[in-house]
């Protein structure tokens, strides 16, 4: 797909699925600004496949405001995101419902914050979310994480009532489960191993690939939305809870 010269934003760029949409949309020709905090990871990618390595941790607010100042960002991809610990709410941390909330979702609003206008002023741009099936149906022990997708999720939505006419375009990726390193911090080798062992779970380059499908449309089609699931994966389904021994 033949792209011409274009600036595209990735935050967690190192791994995963961003990783998977940085080389995807390097491959296509877009000048690709990788961003993460694993400054290896981003010096052997710049190394392989050309891309601008923005070594920087989304929390420092003022690092990225000055990274990205004077940037023309023509697509912006709200990839970086943490998974905590699966536990019942009353069990979490608050250090690990803050940092959920401060990466997955104020991070998202701040780099869209900065990037926006300038694309609203070129009357160009395509803004990216990563949600998730968590955001958009209970999973027990997942709460506070569900919370933050929903909230990008309601955010994508509404953000296009904001910008409705400046042709700018948002769409949100609703993922189920990715083989990735997102629970690298919470599950042990061998529990990862088990979970995606267990089914064919979609591949961050299956993202990636329906990510450049969705910027391929004309600019007067905006997708904004799609989920990409394992087909064996289904999501939703009651429960009860279990009867208290007497
Ligand atoms: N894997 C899955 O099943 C699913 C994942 N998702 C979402 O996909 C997105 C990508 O996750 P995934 O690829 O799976 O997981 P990974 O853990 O592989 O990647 C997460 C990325 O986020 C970056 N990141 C985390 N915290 C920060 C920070 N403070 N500042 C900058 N970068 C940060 C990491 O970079 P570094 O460590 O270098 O900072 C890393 O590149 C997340 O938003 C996740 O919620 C949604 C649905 C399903
Ligand atoms: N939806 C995924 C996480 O966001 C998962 O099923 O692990």
């Amino acid at each position: 797909m033949e792209i011409p010269e274009q600036i595209a934003l990735v935050t967690g760029a190192t791994s995963g699925i961003g990783k998977a949409i940085t080389l995807a949309l390097s491959k296509a020709g877009f000048q690709v600004i990788a961003l993460g905090r694993d400054p290896v990871a981003l010096e052997q990618m710049q190394h392989t496949s050309g891309v601008r390595p923005l070594a920087l941790d989304l929390l420092d607010r003022e690092a990225l405001a000055g990274a990205l100042q004077g940037e023309k960002i023509d697509v912006l991809v709200n990839n970086a995101g943490v998974i905590p610990p699966a536990v019942e709410f009353d069990q979490m941390d608050q250090n690990d419902i803050d940092a959920t909330i401060a990466v997955n979702l104020s991070a998202s609003l701040a780099t869209t914050r900065l990037v926006l206008p300038g694309m609203m002023a070129r009357k160009h741009g395509h803004v990216f979310f990563i949600g998730s099936t968590a955001g958009q149906a209970a999973f027990p022990s997942m709460a506070v994480y569900g919370a933050t997708k929903a909230a990008i999720s309601s955010f994508a939505v509404a953000l296009r009532c904001d910008i409705s006419g400046s042709g700018v375009r948002v769409t949100e990726i609703v993922a189920g489960r990715v083989e990735t390193n997102l629970y690298k911090e919470v599950l042990n080798d061998q529990a990862r191993t088990d979970m995606y062992g267990a089914f064919d779970a979609v591949q961050p380059e299956d993202v990636a690939a329906m990510l450049l499908s969705v910027l391929q449309m004309p600019a007067h089609v905006d997708v904004t939305r799609f989920d990409i699931l394992p087909t064996a994966q289904f999501v939703g389904g009651g429960g009860f809870a279990k009867k208290d021994n007497e």
